[in-house]
């Protein structure tokens, strides 16, 4: 899908709409060319050299360097000649070979290839290999206004570049080497992290956590395969009995590792999608009047009619540094009419895809009678009761109903509970964190289906091992785990599932 990294590629890299600032960035060989075609008509004298550094004189002033500061005062490393900072009489490079000094903002006045003035813009060129896609890049701050900002892209594209495809540049992050894939899927998780315990998973990704864990069991593999294939040319041979229990042994102990980082594959669908928490119980008992207590602000539809929430409503709330997807549901009627049977039908089969369930009865009512599939779903390690209306006098048979389960005593009237209520929901999220040593692995789904063919691999080697198979058969099946972890860091040679990873990056990242 994507072209060959030849083309020099642009986008917008910020959100479309109005803002202070927009940032475009082009990237590939034809950087250096656009760079010095841009500074060259600034709007300044175009043969001289002297513009590049100098503030636009459209403004007077200079950006960067403020006032004079550039010719009086600049220390030390200011006066080399590739800093954006020489004083007048400076020996300035050659604009053919250095456009603009490298990593600093430069400002220029940006002109179409028509010579139209678009806008007062800062430049800043990277250059290969010190960027982040590893190609000559160029970053255009501009004013954030669309127009501008397409104004400047439609004539990038003129100059010769075409429209960076979602995640291109790194895509060519990743092909230079730069990142592995599980880093820069990292980056997509940083850009979409609802807060800190997914910032803080992108964060180690990005910088390789989960690259290193897969390359230690890539190495313990290696060994393992080194020590069967050992045997391969000598078939009238079997493996010596220590080797045969040693083998054994570390397969058993990979399988146990690679499960362990399998477990961290909800914990990641929590960290990415929010923990997903249904709010659930007999009409009137006030789960709408908890969602809003949650949220701090009324979203749901509160009355004293039973039956007020139809349809369930979802929203995010972060609680503890963790995302939840709080879902507000229809009461659960014993004898509902038929546009309510709707929604407490779309109730249960919420139950069934809910991390957590927040019971909620009227503590001043007799305990409620609820849909088997509820009752089932009720256990300790899955379900919160809220036992609300503590305001009014308590039910004594309500009060001593699942004794089991976790209990928050609220009142949506005083709010009472509602903080407790809170560290509650923050202490379940904590119990889906998998302990990885000083890591914090999140794995995502493309990960997971890695490292699940790996453990079938895996379960596959060690039953032939067992079964005195032939070494080769063993040592093919082993292979194909090694191909498994490799998916996971990098090394892909799919291009398919190359272009489909990237597809789903933002435009400009
Ligand atoms: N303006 C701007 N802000 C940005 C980025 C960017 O590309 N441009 N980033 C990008 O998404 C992120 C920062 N990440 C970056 C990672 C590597 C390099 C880079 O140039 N790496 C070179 C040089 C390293 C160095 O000298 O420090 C390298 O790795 O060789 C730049 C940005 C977030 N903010
Ligand atoms: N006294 C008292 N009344 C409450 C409390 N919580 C909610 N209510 C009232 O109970 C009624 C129902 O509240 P809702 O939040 O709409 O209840 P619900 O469970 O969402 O009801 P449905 O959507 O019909 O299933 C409203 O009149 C609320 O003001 C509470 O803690 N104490
Ligand atoms: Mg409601």
């Amino acid at each position: 899908m994507f072209a060959s990294p030849q083309d020099t590629i642009a986008a917008l890299a910020t959100p479309v709409g109005t803002s202070a600032i927009a940032l475009l960035r082009v990237s590939g060989p034809a950087v250096g060319e656009i760079a010095r075609a841009l500074v060259s008509t600034a709007g300044n004298d175009a043969t001289s050299f002297a513009p590049v550094y100098s503030p636009a004189p459209t403004l007077g002033g200079g950006v960067e360097n403020s006032g004079n500061a550039a010719s009086s005062g600049s220390k030390g490393e200011g006066d080399v000649p590739t800093s954006a900072s020489p004083g007048k009489g400076d020996f300035l490079p050659s604009p053919a070979l250095l456009p603009l000094a490298p990593r600093v903002a430069t400002r220029a006045d940006y002109r179409a290839l028509s010579g139209e003035l678009i806008d007062d813009v800062l430049l800043t060129l990277f250059r290969a290999p010190a960027s982040y896609t590893g190609e000559d890049t160029l970053e255009i701050s501009c004013h954030g206004n669309p127009y501008i900002a397409q104004k400047i892209l439609e004539d990038l594209v003129a100059r010769g570049c075409r429209h960076a495809a979602p995640g291109e540049f790194t895509q060519r992050a990743f092909l230079a080497g730069r990142l592995d894939l599980s880093q820069a899927e990292a980056v997509m998780d940083l850009i979409h992290a609802r807060g800190e315990r997914a910032l803080a998973a992108a964060n180690q990704q990005l910088r390789g956590s989960l690259g290193r864990h897969m390359q230690g069991l890539i190495d313990r593999l290696l060994v393992i395969l080194a020590r069967i294939e050992a045997y391969i040319d000598f078939p009238e041979e079997d493996l010596p009995r220590e080797d045969q229990s040693w083998v054994g042994t570390e397969v058993d102990k990979l399988q146990v590792s690679v499960s362990k980082i399998l477990e961290t594959n909800h914990y990641g669908d929590i960290l990415r999608e929010g923990l997903r928490v249904v709010i659930l119980g007999e009409p009137n008992v006030g789960k709408s009047s908890l969602l809003n207590a949650l949220l701090g602000r009324d979203r749901a539809l509160v009355s004293e009619r039973p039956g007020t929430t139809r349809d369930y409503l979802e929203e995010m709330l972060l609680l503890g540094g963790f995302p939840f997807r709080l879902i507000d549901t229809a009461g659960l009627n014993e004898n509902p009419e038929e546009i309510e049977a709707k929604g407490i039908e779309k109730s249960l089969s919420l139950t069934e895809e809910a991390d957590l369930l927040l019971l909620v009865i009227d503590a001043s009512r007799p305990p409620p009678t609820l849909p088997k599939p509820v009752l089932a779903a009720i256990r300790p390690e899955r379900a919160l009761l809220v036992a609300n209306k503590s305001d009014l006098p308590p039910h004594p048979a309500t009060a001593a109903a699942w004794p089991e389960i976790q209990r928050v005593r609220t009142s949506m009237l005083t709010g009472e509970g509602v903080e407790a209520l809170r560290t509650a929901l923050a202490r379940h999220a904590e119990l889906f964190h998998v302990e990885q040593g000083a890591d914090v692995i999140a794995i995502n789904a493309r990960h997971a289906e890695a490292l699940a063919r790996a453990k079938t691999g895996l379960a596959r080697a060690l039953e032939q091992f067992r079964a005195q198979a032939p070494v080769e058969l063993v040592s093919s099946e082993l292979r194909g785990v090694l191909d498994a972890f490799g998916e996971i860091a990098g090394r892909v040679d799919n291009e398919r599932m190359l272009d489909q990873l990237f597809a789903s990056f933002c435009i400009g990242k």
